[in-house]
């Protein structure tokens, strides 16, 4: 079989992006993303994309319609699908057994029934959704025992390792493509299948096959991974500030040395994004049912760690505004979970402002690509608050971040955006309650330039004196009497 027709379930962050690229990369395949999503298909074929990713229009803009599809007809796709990628969400389960921490599987199980039901030919299913070890097997028992006659299927797990805002050169660069397989000859037939469509673009030597399990594993191990150092510097953020060292500078020795590299050392006010949580989640809940707890709680620790950073920062927020915010004016400038998206799924942001909020503050928020009815939503959401009709009052959504400072007493970065660099703090500063000041959680603005113009800084990993007289934690470490 040669791979002509593409069919990918989920036109979310991985679908959209990725099935783009295939179409553009490769034009004798026709790619259909469906949906069940109305409103998000409408946003396809529309002018403005439901997610914002840079150089994604331009792909979508050259593809679409040529052989590349978006579509609510779920069943046609599939039928006349030769490869089907399932890319709906896995979100953490809200309910019953493993609430909390194991990830919710309804959504592929809907997709597996669909393909058993429509399927009238043979077809390669692939798991490009991140989900538990072995969630290959539950598909394949789904297929087997509802598949037509005379049809059969081979499942495959192809984990995505794109980042938000940076997805189409992840696409087109990956360091790995990462393709699992059953090891057998019919396995074998369809991992060749898969990666001949990865030919297209990606050198030979960065597609990696391996068992279908290990291409499972693999997937929440990297995520673990990457968000243990962010863990990791974020625990040594907290040293930092407390005696006096720069995590930037410690970052940068640590990172020189080549056997741990110097990528994803940034401390921040915390990681967030759909995934790293409920990925770490995710594999503390199979270590726990596999009976391992030591493992359980060691990777328990990457996300308490993260809880800890923000609501650090949140506190010594409130902590160096003289213990209190009530009634403050407070300017937020990002809420996205991170630069160059509009995504806010677990985004830091959520949470800070949460604290903040339920502190009495009012806070003028701006983020140049977030729309007003998604911080709305997220900051009155049953999960962050039982009181919506309070928070409602006490944020307001700007267009302008310069009218988001008016009055204010403090600047709250949440978001690493450039355009923040580049604003005229002076300008800001006349405008703001005195004193006025910063709290940078992402380590981005010129510190140095900020505390000139009168402004009290603080940031992550660092103090500076004089701002540290209004703080009493850790203003006398006795450096060499130090007993715990
Ligand atoms: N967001 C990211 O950057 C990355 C996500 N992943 C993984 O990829 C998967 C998808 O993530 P996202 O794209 O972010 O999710 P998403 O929530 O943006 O998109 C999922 C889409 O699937 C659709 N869907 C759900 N069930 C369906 C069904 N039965 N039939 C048709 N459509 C259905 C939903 O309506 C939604 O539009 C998750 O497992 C995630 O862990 C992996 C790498 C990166
Ligand atoms: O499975 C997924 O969903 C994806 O999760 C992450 O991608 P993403 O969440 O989009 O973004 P990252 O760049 O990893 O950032 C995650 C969070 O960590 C924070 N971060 C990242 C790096 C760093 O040094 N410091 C830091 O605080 C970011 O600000 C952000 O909030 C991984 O990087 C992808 O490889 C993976 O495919």
């Amino acid at each position: 079989m040669v791979v002509k027709n593409v069919c990918c379930i989920g036109a979310g962050y991985v679908g959209g992006p990725t099935c783009s690229v295939i179409a553009w990369k490769c034009p004798d395949i026709q790619v259909h993303v469906v949906d069940k999503s109305e409103m998000r298909i409408k946003q396809w074929n529309s002018d403005k994309l439901p997610i914002y990713e840079p150089d994604l229009e331009d792909v979508v803009r050259e593809c679409r319609g040529r052989n590349l599809f978006f579509t609510n007809n779920i069943e046609a796709a599939i039928k006349a699908a030769d490869l089907i990628f399932i890319s709906v969400n896995t979100p953490t389960k809200t309910y019953g057994i493993g609430k909390g921490r194991a990830a919710d599987l309804k959504h592929i199980e809907m997709c597996a029934r669909t393909i058993a039901e429509v399927s009238e030919g043979n077809k390669i299913v692939v798991e490009k959704s991140t989900v538990p070890v072995r969630a290959a097997e539950s598909i394949t028992h789904i297929l087997s025992a509802n598949t037509k006659p005379g049809v059969s299927f081979q499942i495959l797990s192809n984990p995505e390792f794109l980042a938000e805002g940076t997805a189409i050169d992840n696409l087109l660069n990956p360091d790995r493509v990462l393709i699992g397989g059953e090891e057998s000859e019919a396995g074998a037939a369809a991992v060749a299948e898969l990666t001949w469509i990865y030919n297209h673009w990606v050198p030979p030597e960065r597609i990696i096959t391996t068992s279908t399990w290990s291409s499972e594993l693999s997937k929440l191990a990297s995520n673990a991974f990457l968000a243990q150092r962010v863990s990791s510097i974020n625990a040594i953020s907290a040293l930092c500030e407390a005696t006096g060292a720069d995590v930037t500078q410690v970052a940068s020795a640590v990172g020189k040395d080549s056997r741990i590299g110097s990528k994803f050392l940034t401390a921040s006010v915390g990681f967030g994004g759909s995934c790293f949580q409920k990925d770490l989640l995710n594999l503390v809940y199979i270590a726990e049912c596999l009976n391992l707890p030591e493992v359980a709680m060691y990777w328990q620790q990457v996300t308490d760690m993260n809880v800890y950073q923000r609501t650090r920062f949140a506190k010594r927020i409130v902590e160096c505004l003289f213990n209190t915010v009530a009634d403050k004016s407070l300017a937020v400038f990002g809420f996205a979970f991170k630069k160059n998206t509009g995504d806010t799924r677990e985004s830091p942001a959520k949470y800070v402002c949460s604290h903040l909020l339920e502190e009495g503050a009012r806070l003028n928020i701006y983020d140049p690509k977030v729309e007003k009815i998604q911080i709305e939503h997220d900051l009155t959401c049953p999960t962050l608050t039982n009181e919506p009709e309070r928070v409602k009052k006490l944020i307001e959504i700007f267009d302008d971040p310069y009218e988001a400072v008016r009055d204010a007493h403090a600047i709250v970065v949440l978001t690493e955006w450039d355009e923040f660099k580049k604003f005229d703090y002076k300008r800001m500063h006349e405008v703001m309650k005195k004193p006025a000041f910063v709290f940078d959680g992402r380590k981005i603005l010129d510190h140095k330039a900020l505390i000139k113009l009168g402004f009290h800084t603080e940031t992550i990993g660092k103090r500076f004196t004089r701002n540290s007289l209004l703080r009493s934690s850790g203003e006398h470490f006795p450096a060499f009497a130090w007993t715990p």
